[in-house]
């Protein structure tokens, strides 16, 4: 598996331009004490104009390559960290999309957010310091050092005197950063999170007036994201002083030293001014560490999170594997199926098995959390069976490839989820091919063309993020039409009209009885159920009851009860 640098390796030519630039700039840097060290010794001290001239100019020279290759190093490096970035977003992206739901699961959706966000910005950023000042820092502290010695090896002994102790503290340092930064990054998931769900159920929290407490869960998990922050940037203000008073100590006794020995002729002064001047540069490299050490720990904990992601091993790698051919029958047949959510130990289904022919209609019924949404989500393979199996068109669901078996399959979920854009956008969505008539079409099948063609801008009508300048019903019924436009062999409708009146209800199903599909079809309503061919009863995971109305009123207890509960219910509505 590629690390998440890896994804760098494309810009590997802009890399190293960027790198030599920065060598270049770096090289400049530290032969400018030692061009200074020359005017000072033979120009000023010796007397001599033409040195004064020729090492000036030499100076100059070299200030303007420093300047035009730091300009072209900024360029590359901001062009390579930004393409890096990008590419590692699509991927990470990619990958999550790629993801089976069990697996999809395992993440929670803000951190799924803060790794496509923020965590996939640090590792940019630390690109890009790289390629500008991360590797310049300790390169010119290591230069500096070397041309000191060239200069003057005793004096430069005492400027690396308390070298070893720094580095040490460095180290340690880094190490401290790099766990709390971790930390930092997770509690800022939670942030993310709480968010996330403030922002969702905005209305609910006005209706239950839950302003306040919603404001203190916010503020509680703020609240720790800020004080692992401080506690972060805490350790890395101890670095900065430190290294500082390090070095500054150095510097002392180079000018102490330095002194006393141009006084008995072991030093020029050329010599003392060059190594003060590549202390000073140490100096502030070493103020550029403690910058350095953040963003890399930081980084390190990011790309840590994000290479979770892109090595998770998905328990459905076997996308493109399987038959690939179009799905015409939709016949379906569970035989003795049992389902365990992944991570749980309660089987949810337990030894279901029916079959239902080409073009028949299925209705589930039965208690809430019998295992009704759970039964439909394993035809498209949401989940795969932990026993039995399941066939379409004679075949196990798992020998059919995912593209051919989700292709035959529209599924109209509980909630119905419309996308920002246009009505028609939202129809077109599962088939983007589809011509305008066949919107129509399936939009008059799911009894809301008329509705739509009443807006004032018909199928053009934009609709907000998650739909929500439409009704309940609305939705449904666009969420239907949506599914009815890829004519599916199977439709499978989860309890998908529950917000629907009476007669728009009945309209729906005479048109969904015209339909070609074999439908699967979970609902809480005899009313609805009646329309199908069969019902299948549902309690606790297990079948109860499976057949005709009629059939099931002769047979199951449970079925009439519920039949006498909703006969009186709706006769009670009109007294
Ligand atoms: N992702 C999941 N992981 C673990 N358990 C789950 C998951 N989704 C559902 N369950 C559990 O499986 C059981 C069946 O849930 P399911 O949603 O299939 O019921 P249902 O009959 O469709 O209910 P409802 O009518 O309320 O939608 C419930 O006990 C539920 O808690």
């Amino acid at each position: 598996m590629k690390t998440v640098f890896s994804y760098a390796l494309p810009y590997k030519k802009f890399i190293i331009i960027a790198l030599l630039l920065m060598l270049t700039e770096l090289a400049v840097e530290l032969l400018q004490p030692f061009v200074i060290a020359r005017i000072i010794d033979y120009g000023i001290v010796g007397g001599n104009r033409e040195a004064i001239i020729a090492w000036g100019a030499a100076l100059m020279l070299f200030a303007l390559t420093a300047f035009l290759a730091g300009i072209v190093n900024s360029f590359f490096a901001a062009h390579t960290a930004q393409s890096f970035g990008f590419d590692l977003r699509e991927a990470l992206y990619r990958r999550i999309q790629s993801f089976s739901l069990a697996t999809f699961n395992k993440f929670p959706a803000s951190g799924l957010i803060t790794r496509l966000t923020s965590d996939i910005t640090m590792v940019q950023n630390v690109l890009y310091m790289s390629l500008r000042i991360m590797l310049r820092a300790p390169l010119l502290v290591v230069g500096s050092i070397i041309m000191a010695f060239v200069i003057n090896a005793e004096l430069a002994v005492y400027l690396v005197i308390l070298f070893p102790f720094l580095l040490i503290f460095l180290v340690v340092m880094v190490r401290k950063g790099v766990t709390v930064f971790a930390r930092v990054q997770k509690r800022l998931d939670k942030v993310n999170r709480v968010n996330q769900e403030n922002l969702q159920a905005v209305r609910l929290i006005k209706a239950y007036l839950r302003g306040k407490y919603e404001s203190s869960r916010f503020n509680e998990v703020a609240g720790l994201l800020k004080t692992d922050t401080v506690k972060a940037f805490r350790i890395m203000e101890v670095v900065l002083p430190v290294l500082m008073f390090g070095m500054n100590v150095s510097l002392l006794a180079v000018i102490w030293i330095g002194a006393s020995r141009i006084e008995t002729g072991g030093a020029q002064v050329g010599e003392l001014v060059a190594i003060i001047n590549y202390a000073t540069r140490m100096t502030i490299a070493f103020s550029m560490f403690a910058f350095i050490i953040m963003a890399y720990a930081r980084a390190k904990a990011s790309s840590a999170r994000i290479k979770e992601v892109l090595t998770e091993e998905d328990v459905r790698e076997q996308e493109a594997e399987g038959t690939d051919e179009a799905l015409h029958e939709g016949e379906v047949v569970f035989d003795h199926v049992s389902f365990t959510y992944p991570g749980t130990q309660v089987p949810v289904l337990k030894d279901v098995s029916f079959r239902i022919r080409p073009k028949e209609k299925l209705a589930i019924m039965g208690a809430t959390g019998s295992g009704k949404s759970t039964l439909l989500q394993l035809l498209p393979r949401f989940y795969d069976v932990t026993d039995g199996q399941i066939e379409i068109h004679g075949r196990d669901v798992r020998d059919w490839s995912l593209r051919s078996l989700r292709q035959t399959i529209g599924i109209v979920p509980q909630q119905a989820m419309l996308f920002t854009g246009t009505i028609s956008d939202n129809l077109s969505w599962g088939k983007e091919q589809a011509a305008e008539p066949e919107l129509f079409q399936a939009a008059q099948k799911a009894q809301i063309h008329e509705t739509v063609e009443r807006f004032p801008k018909g199928y053009g009508t934009r609709v907000g993020q998650k739909g929500v300048n439409l009704s309940g019903g609305q939705k449904q019924r666009l969420s239907i039409a949506r599914a009815l436009v890829r004519k599916p062999s199977i439709l499978i409708l989860d309890d998908s009209t529950s917000a629907l009146d009476v007669k728009t209800e009945a309209a729906l199903w005479e048109e969904l009885e015209q339909e070609h599909a074999t439908m699967l079809v979970v609902t809480q309503k005899v009313r609805t159920a009646l329309k199908a061919d069969r019902i299948l009863l549902l309690d606790d995971g297990e079948i109860t009851a499976y057949g005709t109305h009629e059939e099931l009123l002769a047979s199951s207890e449970l079925y009439r009860q519920i039949a006498v509960s909703q006969q009186e219910e709706e006769v009670n509505e009109y007294v």
